[in-house]
C-alpha cells in the first residue's frame, strides 16, 4: 500500500512529503491486520556524515520505535522502512523501495536510527567472514569459499566519502566493486540468491536498513555481522538509552534478528534491479513485491495489478 501512494511522488523533489505520506500509509495499512506489531527498528531522523538531518520526520502519522500497530492479536516485532532511496524517489530514479520484516515479539534488535558497519554475505559464504579482519583479507575468504577468484567476486559498497579507504583496500584484491548511490536491501537480497551476481555488501549504512538486512539474510541463509558506529557522544548515549551495555559490541545476525521465525517483504516504488515499481493506469496501478519468510522457507515474487477505481475493472485491466 504505501509503494502505491507514495510513487505517486516520484521526481517531487519533496523528501519531507514523501516521507510523511509513506509513514502514515504504513501505520493506516497496519491498523487493518490482526496483529500487534511493535516498531522495534525504523528510519527516523539521521545523521549524514557532514552532521545534518538527513531524513526528516514529521507531520501527522509519524512513527517512532515502541509504537504498537495493528488491530490486536500475535505479538510481533516490526522493523519498518516506509521508503528506501528517499532520495532515489524525489528524484525520479530508479531504486527506492518499501519494506518491512516481522519476527516474534523480542526478536528483533532496538536500536536508534544511526550508522552501523555492516559486512554481508551469500550462503555459499556463510562462516567465511570476520567484521574484525581486514577488509581485503574478508574479500578473498568470500572468493574462497564461493570457489572463485577475488577477480570474479564482487562487492557491493555505497558510494560516500567515509569508504573511499575501504574501496581503495577492496580494489587492491582486485575484486570488482559496485559502487552504489543508495540503498542496501537490494544489494542484500542480490547477495542471498544465487546468480544475482554481488557476492558481499561492505560498509557504513544505516542500522534501521541493517536490520532488514539481517531479516532478508536469515530467510535466505546468508550470514551478516555488524557493529553500531556512533558518530558522536550523544549517540553512545542512546545506545546504551537502548540496552547497549558495550556500544562496540560486534553484532552477529543472531544479534540482530535473534528468531528462526522471520518475514520480510518489500515493494518497488521506483524500478530496480530486483523489483519493477509501481506502474500507473487509468483507474489502477501494476505493483512488485517479493515476500520470503523462514517457516516456510519461501521466496515469493507478487505482480499485483489494484483496480482504484472501481469501474475500472469492469472495463478491463491493462498489462
Ligand atoms: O545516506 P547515508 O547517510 O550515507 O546513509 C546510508 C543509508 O541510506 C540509505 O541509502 C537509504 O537512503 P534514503 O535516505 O535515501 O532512504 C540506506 O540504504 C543506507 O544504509
Amino acid at each position: 500500500m504505501v509503494a502505491l501512494q507514495v510513487a505517486r511522488l516520484e521526481g517531487s523533489g519533496d523528501p519531507e512529503g514523501a516521507y510523511t505520506l509513506a509513514m502514515e500509509t504504513f501505520g493506516e495499512g497496519l491498523s487493518g491486520v490482526s496483529n500487534e506489531g511493535e516498531v522495534a527498528s525504523l528510519r527516523e531522523e539521521r545523521l549524514d556524515e557532514k552532521g545534518r538531518v538527513s531524513a526528516p520526520r514529521s507531520g501527522p502519522g509519524a512513527l517512532n520505535v515502541g509504537d504498537v500497530l495493528g488491530a490486536g492479536g500475535l505479538p510481533v516485532d516490526l522493523a519498518v522502512e516506509p521508503v528506501e532511496g528517499l532520495q532515489l524517489l524525489i528524484r525520479g530514479q530508479e531504486g527506492s523501495i518499501s519494506a518491512v520484516a516481522a519476527a516474534p515479539r523480542g526478536g528483533i534488535l532496538r536500536t536508534p536510527d544511526m550508522y552501523m558497519s555492516k559486512l554481508i554475505v551469500g550462503p555459499g559464504a556463510k562462516g567465511a567472514i570476520d567484521i574484525d579482519a581486514p577488509v581485503a583479507e574478508n574479500v578473498r575468504a568470500v572468493a574462497e569459499a564461493i570457489g572463485r577468484r577475488p577477480e570474479e567476486t564482487t562487492v557491493a559498497v555505497l558510494d560516500r566519502d567515509r569508504h573511499e579507504n575501504l574501496i581503495g583496500e577492496i580494489r587492491e584484491t582486485g575484486a570488482r566493486i559496485q559502487i552504489r548511490p543508495e540503498g542496501d536491501l537490494t544489494p542484500a537480497i542480490a547477495v542471498g540468491m544465487r546468480g544475482a551476481e554481488v557476492h558481499a555488501i561492505v560498509g557504513i549504512g544505516g542500522a534501521p536498513e541493517g536490520i532488514l538486512a539481517a531479516a532478508i539474510m536469515k530467510c535466505l541463509g546468508g550470514e551478516m555481522q555488524a557493529r553500531m558506529w556512533p558518530t558522536q557522544r550523544s549517540q553512545v548515549d542512546k545506545l546504551r538509552e537502548y540496552g547497549f551495555d558495550d556500544p562496540e559490541k560486534k553484532l552477529t545476525l543472531d544479534d540482530l534478528i535473534r528468531e528462526d521465525d522471520v518475514v520480510f517483504a518489500a515493494t518497488g516504488i521506483t524500478s530496480g534491479e530486483i523489483l519493477n515499481g509501481v506502474r500507473y493506469f487509468r483507474g489502477g496501478a501494476r505493483t512488485h513485491t517479493v515476500v520470503m519468510s523462514t517457516e516456510p522457507s519461501v521466496v515469493r515474487f507478487m505482480d499485483t495489478i489494484h483496480a482504484l477505481e472501481p469501474v475500472a475493472g469492469r472495463k478491463g485491466f491493462q498489462l
